[in-house]
């Protein structure tokens, strides 16, 4: 009720709230591009699979609260039946980016796990579709920065990992900016694959880690810490050694609200830790990790943060805002958004609100 009365006094109504989200220029740098293909674009998929693997003719991704975060990842054993070939690949990446464009995105920091696939696609070439993708895309021409940061899974080897940091560091110059640990949160250890990000760090690569996103992890954040990573995503549970190091160096976390509460690892949106960083102006970006399996795109969760935190038009550009130093791309990049968002923000007519 008092959620309702805020956005009526401040936006004059629901509408006009997620009217402002869309328009409003937005950065986003937690999206994992096979967790965020839209439902349209996976039955595109089907329909093109669905001869070879009728098995998965029906297959849709359902819409609901998860009871643990254990269930979440098997959705993507059907996933990556509908993208195992370059093909696809392709298709998702381009068909991804589009929707963040239309969403009002201007800086789109995208990232997936490279996959070899029995029928002839090799991390290699998964990486060479992905980059060529991104790369067709320029502010001047498509309203829209792109740019690519590989994921190693955390059930991975030391060699597989090795495999993906030097896929990155080889593809550098075409547009990929960093490296990420993802995956299976009940899976691996740092340990094992940790010697695979301190050589994406003395190539100049630009790195993130899924952090504190189960308790059960927290016994590997000291070890983590000592990368050092650039920026950590979620950071829902912190113990006490983390939280110092992190407050101290002022670590950029990635705040993905909705994957959160519907994974079950926040209880509900009121309580998510984003409430403590923004009061604390505490360095964070708002972010969707799998759009397309919580059916939540960018501009969502900025009227679920304004909603739940009543945060006004000003707050809401102000967390954007904030989020062009935190992304991984060069000084020059960071200085052109300031601008789009400063005249952005002049131009806005503010009265229609
Ligand atoms: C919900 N929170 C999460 N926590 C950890 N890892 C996640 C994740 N959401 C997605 N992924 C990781 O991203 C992969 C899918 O995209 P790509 O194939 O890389 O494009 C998943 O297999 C998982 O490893
Ligand atoms: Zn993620």
């Amino acid at each position: 009720m008092m959620e309702t009365t805020f956005i009526l006094t401040q936006y004059g109504s629901l509408k006009s709230l997620e009217k402002y989200c869309i328009d409003m220029p937005k950065i986003e740098v937690h999206a994992h591009i096979n967790g965020s293909i839209s439902p349209e674009t996976l039955q595109q998929l089907v329909e093109r699979k669905k001869e070879k693997k009728p098995h998965l003719a029906q297959f849709i991704i359902p819409k609901k609260k998860l009871d643990i975060i254990d269930d979440f990842f098997p959705i993507f054993n059907f996933v990556y039946q509908l993208t195992d070939d370059e093909e696809s690949i392709g298709f998702i990446t381009e068909s991804v980016i589009q929707d963040f464009k239309k969403d009002g995105v201007k800086y789109l920091e995208l990232r997936t796990t490279p996959r070899n696939d029995k029928n002839g696609m090799t991390k290699e070439s998964y990486v060479c579709v992905v980059t060529s993708v991104i790369q067709k895309f320029s502010y001047s021409e498509h309203g829209i920065i792109v740019k690519l940061i590989l994921s190693v899974d955390r059930r991975n080897t030391l060699e597989e990992a090795m495999e993906t940091v030097n896929l990155a560091i080889r593809y550098k110059n075409k547009g990929i900016v960093g490296v990420d640990l993802c995956g299976d949160t009940s899976k691996g250890h740092i340990d094992n694959v940790k010697p695979a990000f301190i050589r994406a760090k003395e190539h100049g690569l630009k790195v993130t880690l899924h952090f504190g996103e189960v308790e059960a992890n927290i016994p590997e954040h000291a070890s983590m810490l000592t990368i050092p990573p650039d920026r950590l995503g979620h950071a829902t549970h912190l113990d006490p050694e983390s939280k110092d190091f992190i407050y101290a160096k002022n670590v950029p976390i990635e705040m993905c609200m909705t994957s959160n509460v519907l994974c079950n690892t926040v209880k509900n949106y009121q309580e998510h830790h984003l409430r403590d960083f923004i009061l604390m102006k505490y360095p964070c970006c708002i972010c969707t990790d799998d759009k397309g399996v919580f059916f939540s795109d960018l501009s969502n969760e900025y009227v679920i943060a304004a909603s739940t935190f009543s945060l006004n038009p000003k707050n809401l550009f102000e967390l954007s805002f904030q989020s062009i130093d935190y992304i991984f791309d060069c000084d020059d990049i960071k200085i052109q958004l300031r601008k789009i968002w400063n005249d952005w923000y002049e131009s806005y007519n503010f009265g229609a609100i």
